[in-house]
This record gives structure tokens, sequence and C-alpha cells, in this order.
């Protein structure tokens, strides 16, 4: 129960702007009870004058008020229930859009830690769990509470020896109810975990499909379905088998106690202190009361499911953004992309080594800084810092003097321009995938950031040119197109900061040449840190930065770092002009990859 409680308060404030409306609600279900209650009570009235004495003209005023009250009822139910599943759906979109922006605000570690498909049950089953909890559960609540009050007081009024004895059983539907609720729980927890590991390895297979069917490894992939599924099956069928087992339980407690109950009635009726029509009304409260007491058990084990939920979100919700607005930030100024590094170190949450140690350089405006090393050196991890998706544990990055702490994330991140590894495509059309780079861009400046980065004439040559939707994973683009895209993308951004990682990863010489010329255009008046392994850009460096083990262990311009005979010049191994003195063109060096 402490944890109902502390789930509710968790998630009682999103119901802010809509307790007006609950109250509304509140009063329409307290009615809807009270209609009900009302026309037992005539039903009573009509049986002992009307039916018994067998007169019409006992039946018409009766059977009116019935009616009234009947249509009454009617009208208020509708309104309440219209009412709450409005209000439990806004807030489903309240609470799910609060999650989804937090969400945008964790770091890049969070995403690799959590897999995707559990994220996306825990934004879809598990927010409207807690819509349960907090919107359903609570008129459902109240209106089993209202019922179970109004019924007693009826019985109470008609028989009250009769209806303590009804009350002395109740108590067994809650106990039956608590019995069941841990096991409930976990049943509902696993359920839940293996929902998210059937999404996770559905979109992880169907992401990979290609490998799978290049290495013809469907049947494994079919396996590992099968395993989570099956998971999912046990905890399913034990929820399932726990909550018919319940039902069933407590129906057989029910017709014990109506059984006792119209036993009574039945002795009173032989002494004459009773009238037929009052132990069949008794006996329609009966049936009334025990529901609504019942579904408070109910409710209850609901809850307790919805916990699972509450307990799975709160996880994402606990999830620190690694970095944050500054409290007072600096003012806007036309930043002149001047970029200073000193002594940067580094280390991944939960990570025990540090990814970046004592890193110190500076770029600035119209200067290209390549920064190469083996696999796992820390060059992704130094374009994360650059972007601000973490703080430096040590050290200070500044903007033009300015520690990037102390900028608005959305002032840095318009000025400070991330080209991903990742060629990321967006859910739209060509237009829009390079229009995001700016929104507001006009269609002319669109074409233009196309025309700049090479990629105008083989998006005029498609069909519908402009307007030919993509979608990731299924663009019908070749990869040096869809990096073309992604180039149009940063021009029109026009960041006086690009930050470049592996722009040509994933291209054949032919691609990557493609991009190159683009992407000098994009870089040209910028600072541009272009992380890489593709030393073919190398040569038209202002500087060449060899990052190894997370520290910078080599500096200089590709031709002084060839000469030093050091790291670099071992990566850069074997090729053909490390010697000569005269740089070829970059086109020329494409193909000088490690
Ligand atoms: N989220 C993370 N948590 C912990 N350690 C991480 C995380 N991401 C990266 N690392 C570690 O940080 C180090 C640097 O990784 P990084 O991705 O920056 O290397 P890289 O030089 O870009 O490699 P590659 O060229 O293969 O992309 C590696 O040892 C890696 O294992």
């Amino acid at each position: 129960m402490t944890d109902v409680r502390a789930a509710f308060r968790r998630f009682w404030p999103l119901t802010r702007g809509d307790r007006g409306r609950l109250l509304v609600i509140v009063g329409c279900v307290v009615l809807s009870a009270l209609a009900e209650t009302a026309s037992i009570l005539l039903f009573a009235h009509l049986t002992d004058t009307a039916l018994r004495a067998g007169s019409l003209t006992a039946f018409w005023a009766p059977a009116c008020a019935w009616l009234g009250v009947a249509v009454l009822g009617a009208l208020v139910g509708y309104l309440g229930n219209s009412l709450a599943t409005w209000t439990a759906e806004r807030f489903v979109l309240r609470l799910r859009a609060a999650v989804f922006r937090h969400v945008q605000t964790l770091p890049p570690h969070f995403f690799q830690r959590h897999r995707r498909g559990d994220l996306v049950e825990r934004l879809t089953g598990d927010v409207e769990a807690i819509e349960q909890l907090v919107v359903s559960g609570v008129v459902g609540a109240i209106s089993a509470a209202f019922s179970a009050v109004f019924y007693a007081c009826a019985a109470l009024y008609l028989r009250w020896g009769l209806a303590l004895v009804t009350f002395g059983l109740a108590p067994l539907f809650l106990l039956a109810a608590r019995r069941f609720a841990g096991r409930v729980r976990t049943a509902s927890r696993d359920e839940r975990a293996a929902d998210g590991a059937i999404t996770s390895v559905v979109e992880e297979s169907l992401g990979n499909v290609v490998l799978t069917q290049a290495y013809g490894r469907g049947a494994d992939e079919e396996r590992r379905l099968d395993r989570e599924a099956r998971a999912w099956m046990r905890a399913a069928v034990r929820g399932a088998r726990l909550s018919e087992l319940y039902e069933q339980f407590v129906e057989v407690v029910e017709t014990v106690c109506v059984l006792a109950v119209i036993g009574v009635g039945v002795w009173e009726i032989s002494a004459g202190r009773m009238t037929l029509g009052q132990l069949l009304a008794f006996a329609a409260f009966i049936g009334y009361l025990y529901p609504p007491v019942r579904s408070l058990g109910q409710l209850g084990l609901s809850l307790t499911a919805a916990t699972a939920g509450a307990h799975r979100l709160g996880e994402i919700l606990d999830a620190e953004p690694a970095v944050t607005d500054p409290e007072h930030p600096h003012p806007a100024w036309p930043v002149r992309g001047r970029l200073a590094l000193r002594g940067v170190s580094f280390r991944y949450p939960g990570s025990p080594r540090a990814s970046l140690r004592d890193i110190g350089f500076t770029a600035g405006p119209g200067e290209l800084v390549v920064v190469t090393g083996p696999s796992g050196a820390g060059k992704s991890t130094l374009s994360r810092l650059l972007t601000r998706f973490y703080d430096p544990a040590r050290g200070t990055i500044t903007l033009d003097g300015v520690p990037l702490p102390d900028l608005p994330l959305a002032f840095l991140r318009e000025n400070v321009a991330l080209l991903p590894q990742e060629t990321l495509v967006l859910s739209g059309t060509i237009r829009e995938n390079i229009g995001w780079g700016r929104p507001g861009a006009s269609d002319a400046e669109i074409e233009r950031a196309a025309r700049d980065a090479a990629a105008h004439d083989f998006v005029t040559a498609l069909p519908d040119g402009y307007d030919t939707p993509l979608a990731p994973g299924t663009a019908a683009l070749s990869g040096g197109q869809l990096q073309r895209i992604a180039i149009a993308r940063a021009m029109l951004r026009a960041a006086p900061v690009l930050i470049l990682d592996e722009p040509t990863a994933g291209l054949d010489a032919v691609a990557a040449r493609q991009v190159v010329r683009p992407l000098r255009r994009l870089m040209a008046g910028r600072t541009t840190i272009m992380i890489t392994h593709d030393l073919s850009l190398a040569p038209d460096a202002d500087r060449v930065l060899v990052v190894d083990g997370g520290r910078l262990v080599e500096s200089g311009t590709h031709h002084e770092l060839l000469t030093r005979a050091g790291v670099y010049a071992r990566l850069a191994h074997p090729l053909p002009d490390t010697v000569t003195d005269t740089p070829r063109t970059t086109e020329e060096t494409l193909i000088l990859r490690w």
C-alpha cells in the first residue's frame, strides 16, 4: 500500500488543471449511486404497495418516480463516464509528454544502457497503467465507496439487524484482495518487463534484418523472440490465473453472504417482523452492495499492479540529465567560433576509467582540426564534450572565451553544429529533412543548401524530388546521398563551429569522394573539428591531433606528423606519398584510410 501511496503522490500533480473536472466527475458518480439507491427503495415500495395489493392505481406514482430516477441516473452516468474518459486520456497525454520531455534531456549513455523496446513499453503500457492508478483508480474508488455507503445506509434503514449481519461479512472481500495483492504485483511487473523485452527483440531484429538474412541467423532470432514471448506468456498466464482465482473465490464468498442474509430474512418474515417487499429490496441491496465492496478489493489489486508501471516509469524520471542550462546564462553574442580546450578529462558515469585525459587544443574560424586515433581512443567522446552532452570532470572548454556551461544549451547547439557519425534520417520528405537544420527556412534556402551539398541533382532526378518521403531505415537513397542530405542540413544550420564525426564512415571510395567537395564548402570560413579514421582530408587540415588511450599524443600538420614517424605515421602507413613534400589534392589522397 505504501507503494501505491508513493506512486500516487508522485503522479497526482499531473492532474493539475483537471481537478475541477474530477470534482464534477465525483459529483456525477455520487448522484449516480444515489439514483441507484433510490430506484431500489422505489422497487421495495412498489412491491409492498402495488404488487402485493394487485392495485394498478398504486402502481403509477412509484413507477413514474422510478422512471424519472432512472433517466436522471442515466444522464448523470453518461456525463460522468464521458468526462472521466476524457480526463483520463488527458492525463495519459500529459504524463507521456512529461516523460518524453525528460527522456529528451537524458545523456547518450542512458540510451546505450536501456533497450529501446523497453523504453517504448515504458512510454506506452506503463504510462497507461499509471492512469489507472491516478485517475480511473480514484474515480473508481470514490464511486465504489459512495455506492457501498448509500446501499449500506438503505439496508440499515430497511432492516438494521439484517444489515449488520451483511456488513459483518463484507471484510471477507477485502481480506481476500489483500492475500492476492503481492502475487499480482509480481506477475504484473514480470509481464511489463517481458512486454518491453518482446518489443526490443522485434525492433532489434527488424533493424538488423539484412544482417540476419545475410548470415542466415533467422532461426536464432526466432528463438530469441520465442524465449521472450514465453517469458511473457508465463507472466500473463500467472496474472490471469491469479485474477481468475480471486474472482471465483469472491464469487463463492458472495454466495455464502447472500444465502446467510436470505436465511435470516426468511426467519424474520416467518416471525412477522419483515415484509416480502422488504426482503426482496434487501436482497437487491446485498446484490448491489457486495459488488462495490468487491470492486474496492479488485481496485486494490489493479492499483498494486499499476505500481509496477509506476516503478518502471520512475526509473526513467529519476535518471538525471548530464547537463543543464545555467542559472545565470551568459548573454548571447555573434559567435566567431574560437574553441579552446584546457586540461580536459572525462569519465563516463559508472565507468571505471577515464575516456579522456588532459586534452588541450584550440581551433579558430576558418581552421580545420582533424582528430584521429585508434578505435576506442576517445574521439567520439570528445565530440560529445564539444557539443556539451557531458561536462568534463576536469578542465574547461570555451567558445570565444566563454565556458560552455555558462551558455544556454539551445544557444550553444545553434552555434556548434554536429554532423553525427550515424547519418540520421528523420521521418519526412527530403525538404523537411534538410529544413530540420533551421526551422522556418524557405524552400529557396533549402534548395541552395542542397546545391552546396551536391544533393540538388540527385534529389531533382527522383520522381517526387524534394517531396520524396524518407524514413529511418527505409530510405531509398545510398549512404553517400544520405550523407549529402545531412551536409545540406548542416549547411542550412550555418553554425560558426562544426563538429564532424566520421563524415565519410561507411562510404566507399566513390561515395566518399562525392561528399568531400560539399564538405569542404561546408567547412569554409567555419571552425571545424573533424573526427575521423579517414585521413584523406588530413593534408588540408591546419592541425592534426592524434588521440590514443584518451590522451593527446601528437599534434601538428599532416606533413610534420608524417616526418615525426610516430603514432600518426604508423596510422597513415603505408601511404605512397608519406615522404613527398607536394601535398596532393583531397580527392587524390582520398583513399588514405588506415
Ligand atoms: N556510455 C559509455 N559508458 C562507458 N564508457 C564508454 C561509453 N561510451 C564510450 N565509452 C568508452 O570510452 C572510450 C572512448 O570511446 P569513444 O567512443 O569516444 O572512442 P572513439 O575513439 O570514438 O572510437 P571509434 O573510433 O571506434 O568510434 C572507449 O574505451 C569506450 O569504451
